[in-house]
């Protein structure tokens, strides 16, 4: 059974998502924000899938451990997927969450409410050192709203309505994100495979 696993991530919104998650679990969860100087990985790939792959397999080869990646973003019909792969740089290079939203916000203005579809995707890549990877996904639907609400969460939670709770996915608590999110959702599909991946069988 694994105690401890990096996951390869800088971002501090889903670090703190999979710390809750795998504490439940009673995995300790390692970032490479506890790692300052590991490698920046370029996200070349053009689908999640690819640029998780990416991630955990230079960070895995860089510790020599199993890493766990995620790469994920935000999927809108209308905008034909977009931002999709480049939901992190949306309005450049400096990942501004809030000028992300703005972007998304202006592209959207004047569009009803059926057709402001979207979803939330994530890919978790599992590798191995000089071994395989595993890719599972997941997804979370919901509607773009027209103005930001709430506070919790990250990136574009507070634009993202979730109709089965009436409330913007940062208006919900960790908890209750952690129960219904995309990356929730991929790490249980993760879960169900991880005794054969840890242990090479
Ligand atoms: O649950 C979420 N709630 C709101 N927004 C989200 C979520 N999940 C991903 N997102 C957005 C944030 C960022 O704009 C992009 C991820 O980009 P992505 O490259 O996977 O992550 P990142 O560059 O922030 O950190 P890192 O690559 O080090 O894991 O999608
Ligand atoms: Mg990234």
């Amino acid at each position: 059974m694994m105690r401890e696993v990096i996951i390869a991530t800088k971002n501090k919104g889903k670090a703190s998502e999979f710390q809750a998650l795998l504490a439940k679990k009673g995995i300790a969860v390692k970032t490479l924000l506890d790692f300052p100087n590991s490698p920046d990985v370029e996200e070349t790939g053009s689908t999640f899938a690819e640029n998780a792959r990416l991630k955990a397999e230079t960070i895995a080869d860089y510790f020599q451990t199993i890493v766990i990646a995620d790469d994920s973003g935000l999927s809108i019909d209308a905008l034909g997927g977009k931002p999709g792969v480049y939901s992190a740089r949306y309005a450049g290079e400096e990942k501004d969450d809030e000028a992300n939203i703005a972007k998304v916000l202006e592209e959207m203005r004047g569009i009803p409410f059926e057709q402001r579809t979207a979803r939330f995707h994530c890919a978790l890549a599992i590798s191995v050192p000089n071994g395989s990877t595993t890719i599972v996904e997941g997804t979370c639907e919901g509607y773009i709203t027209e103005v930001p609400k709430g506070e919790n969460g990250f990136g574009y939670d507070p634009i993202f309505y979730v109709p089965q709770k009436e409330k913007t996915m940062a208006e919900l608590t960790k908890e209750e994100k952690n129960k219904i999110s995309h990356r929730a959702v991929a790490l249980v599909k993760l879960e169900k495979q991880w005794e054969q991946i840890v242990n090479g069988e």
